[in-house]
């Protein structure tokens, strides 16, 4: 049997970083996943590896599962949603290295061992194959990490005894409130190693899907029915959001006063763009205000993050190319390039919207049209035994 999780990505409409320190942020699920296949081979299979294929950069990496067990002696499993201890990290960071991940790709031997750490945790020194594919682009700010952590938290999961077994549901189906918990505290763990310092945003809104408020924590679920169309644009400059949180880190470290006021700020600015996206919509003329306000407010949380230092000379040619349309544009995720937001009003013509696109497009960048606010994460069974509903626990 194999269970499939999909997890979505996430644009941040207000508050990256700042939320890292404390401030409000708010952030929507966007239609472009990242799945996890993951099955335990039958004694007919006679193969005792875990192994982990990474289908978007064609890399493969398997352990004898004997192996693990060397390097993780004192392995006790399945335990609670705990942090990976340094001395722990220590110990998967050797099956990493044994696997020779190439120089260009070594950004992924965070995201292997993220892997790691949560299987041996859940299932322990077991056998199994676990398959990634995603529809985001890796590294760009559209939280293709967190949607890693969350489809491989939920697959490794859905095969342990946390959750119960539903054989009579066919296709995708939605996990119990308690069991999206576990998925998303075990999804911030894997966050916590690939990004050294995650505020926990976008793993939450990866796993409720939708649009959220997110403070120090605490998630407020936003219910909207004003339409909000992004124009996502990838600069496809590579930056990493490690290092990128950990520069504002340091910046605040420099100017702890100046940099309170920024994360003040944004705080507002998130507060505002929250209240504005749930208000009622009544009419054309109520729709055309709050995008002329949030698009205000996009420009507002740009320049901020010029102050917190993530912005970068490929973000500031989206901004010119689309102020020339008066359009607004702010980074989105963690900035140093990746992807850039601008906000398409209701009322603006296809025909301009063309001509935006064919400029980006001559500076080089890739744009996106996705849907916005669905969907958070999700799983199926296949190859189910001929049992009829709920079977009861597997493992
Ligand atoms: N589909 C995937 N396959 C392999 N690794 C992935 C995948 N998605 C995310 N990752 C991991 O997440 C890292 C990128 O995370 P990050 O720098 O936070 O950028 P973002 O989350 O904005 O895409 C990759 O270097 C890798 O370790
Ligand atoms: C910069 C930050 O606010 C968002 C990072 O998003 P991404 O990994 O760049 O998609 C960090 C965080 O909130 O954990
Ligand atoms: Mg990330």
């Amino acid at each position: 049997m194999e269970v499939r999780a999909r997890a979505p990505g996430k644009i941040i409409l207000a508050g990256e970083h700042a939320v890292v320190h404390g401030s409000a942020a708010v952030a929507a699920s966007i239609d472009l996943y990242t799945y996890v296949s993951l099955r335990f081979p039958t004694p007919a299979d006679n193969d005792e590896r875990l192994s982990l294929q990474l289908k978007d950069v064609s890399l493969e990496f398997s352990w004898p599962v004997a192996r693990i067990k060397e390097a993780f002696p004192n392995l006790e499993n399945p335990i609670p949603p705990s942090s990976c201890s340094l001395e722990t990290l220590k110990l998967i960071a050797s099956l990493v290295d044994e696997q020779n991940i190439p120089e260009s790709n070594i950004g992924l031997a965070a995201g292997v061992t993220a892997f790691l750490w949560l299987f041996t945790s859940i299932h322990g020194c077991k056998p199994a194959k676990a398959v990634v594919n995603s529809e985001l682009p890796l590294g760009s700010g559209l939280g293709s990490s967190a949607a890693f952590c969350v489809a491989l938290s939920a697959a490794i999961l859905a095969l342990s005894d946390s959750v119960t077994m539903d054989f009579s549901h066919r296709g995708w189906q939605v996990f119990g409130e308690n069991q999206l918990e576990l998925v998303n505290k075990w999804a911030f763990e894997g966050e916590k190693i690939i990004h050294g310092k995650p505020s926990g945003i976008d793993n939450t809104v990866s796993t409720y899907g939708n649009m959220i408020k997110f403070k120090s924590g605490d998630l407020t679920r936003l219910k909207t029915n004003m339409p909000l169309k992004m124009l996502i644009t990838n600069t496809k400059v590579g930056r990493n959001t490690k290092a990128l949180v950990a520069s504002v880190s340091e910046r605040t470290l420099r100017h702890p006063t100046a940099m309170a006021s920024v994360f003040t700020a944004v705080d507002s600015i998130s507060n505002e763009v929250a209240a504005i996206i749930q208000s009622p919509v009544p009419d054309d003329l109520a729709i055309t205000e709050k995008e002329e306000k949030l698009a205000e407010l996009m420009e507002m949380n740009q320049g901020l993050l010029q102050c917190m230092g993530v912005s970068h000379a490929s973000i500031e040619t989206v901004l010119r190319t689309t102020l020339k349309y008066k359009l607004s544009t702010k980074l989105t995720g963690a900035g140093g390039g990746g992807c850039v937001l601008t906000l398409l009003p209701t009322l603006l013509s296809g025909t301009v919207v063309d001509k935006v696109v064919a400029d980006l497009e001559t500076c080089g960048f890739q744009c996106l049209l996705a849907g916005i606010g669905g969907n958070g994460v999700e799983f199926s069974y296949s190859g189910i035994p001929d049992i009829g509903a709920n079977g009861g626990n597997f493992s």
